[in-house]
């Protein structure tokens, strides 16, 4: 069930000339995802279908019946079950839906003579509310550069082909819409959780806001992530112990959680955590995901099974190439058959 938050919300402007459900030209083939001439937005993102339809949620979580689009359900396997998508037209927060499609990246010529590099091509995928699409590839391959990508933070001197949408559009994500927690915490060793997380729900929500909402909203998000019992311990450092390495990682991403981002970028969220630790972050990230209908986007390396069990989709990347992207639970029968 979404927790209703007192936060600014980002939602997609109506286009002036037409409404969003009818984006991709609102034609037989763009509703059936099928046949036709040409482009269709139905064809290259399936989800739009069931966008367009406007249907109500299903009770399982599984969407509305007959839903012949982009499966929000979650994989057979997935632990955690996403939460019922909120349909536009049903609700006020119909949630992000991220699709991107041909995305090619490059680094442009050096001015010493270095010529230009590919660093992704041809990348097409989508991404939905409740589920969490994990980028997992060999190191090199391009999976912080697609999340940066589709996050919008590349830097200067690189370049970017294709297309990336939310919710059918080309938008820029507005502060509080998404978040990005990069691989590194930055965190002050001498705070305690709480301090930490009081300190940034001071800078990040709105000043409206009175202060004591801030903590009791602070405190639930702390608790979300299973940090209840450790809020008054010491951060620590290099020089001081004080919450495990897992608990620090689950402290940068409350800290990112606390405008309560409809998208979340994860960069090696388990990175240098033991396989217990990696599924407490993960399972707590997957949990939130699917009780809010946060779309998830992580770039992981090297996850255990119970971590990959978290995963609805996959996104596996190659040389800057896809090399498989679909429900997580089929990777392991389409990497077996073309592995033999
Ligand atoms: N600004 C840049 N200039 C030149 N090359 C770059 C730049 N950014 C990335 N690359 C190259 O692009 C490739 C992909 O880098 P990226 O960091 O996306 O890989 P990755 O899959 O995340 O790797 P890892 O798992 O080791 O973090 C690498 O070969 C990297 O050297």
């Amino acid at each position: 069930m979404a927790v209703s938050s007192p936060l600014p919300r980002w939602a997609p402007t109506p286009s002036p000339s037409r409404p969003l459900w009818l984006w991709g030209g609102g034609t037989p083939d763009a509703r059936t995802g099928s046949g036709g001439e040409g482009w269709s937005l139905g064809r290259i993102f399936p989800w739009a279908s069931a966008w367009q339809r406007r249907a109500p949620a299903g009770v399982d979580g599984r969407g509305p019946a007959g839903f012949d689009g982009v499966e929000v359900a979650p994989s057979t396997r997935a632990a955690v079950a996403p939460a019922p998508v909120r349909w536009a037209g049903t609700d006020e927060d119909p949630g992000v839906f991220l699709t991107w499609e041909d995305v090619c990246v490059s680094v442009a010529a050096g001015a010493y003579g270095a010529q230009p590099v590919s660093i992704l091509s041809g990348i097409t995928g989508h991404a939905g509310p409740g589920e969490v699409l994990a980028i997992m590839g060999p190191s090199g391959c391009g999976k912080t550069t697609l999340l940066d990508t589709l996050a919008g933070r590349l830097g200067p001197g690189i370049t970017q082909t294709g297309s990336i949408l939310i919710n059918g559009r080309r938008e820029k994500l507005a502060f509080g819409t998404s978040a990005y927690v990069t691989q590194d915490n930055v965190l002050m060793s001498t705070m305690s959780v709480r301090e930490a997380v009081y300190y940034s729900a001071q800078l990040q929500l709105p000043g409206s806001m009175p202060a004591v909402e801030k903590r009791a909203h602070a405190d639930a998000v702390i608790r979300e992530m299973g940090l209840g019992d450790a809020m008054d311990t010491r951060i620590g450092g290099r020089m001081t112990k004080g919450i495990s390495g897992g608990q620090r990682k689950r402290v940068t991403i409350c800290i990112e959680m606390l405008t309560r981002p409809r998208l979340l970028f994860l960069d090696e969220p388990t990175s240098g955590l033991d396989s217990a630790a990696s599924y407490h972050v993960m399972s707590h990230i997957a949990r939130v995901a699917a009780r809010e209908g946060m779309t998830v986007v992580a770039a992981v390396h090297q996850p255990s099974g119970d971590v990959f069990d978290l995963f609805h989709r996959l996104c596996l990347l190659a040389y800057g190439r896809t090399v498989f992207f679909g429900p997580a639970s089929d990777a392991n029968q389409v990497i077996t058959l073309h592995c033999k």
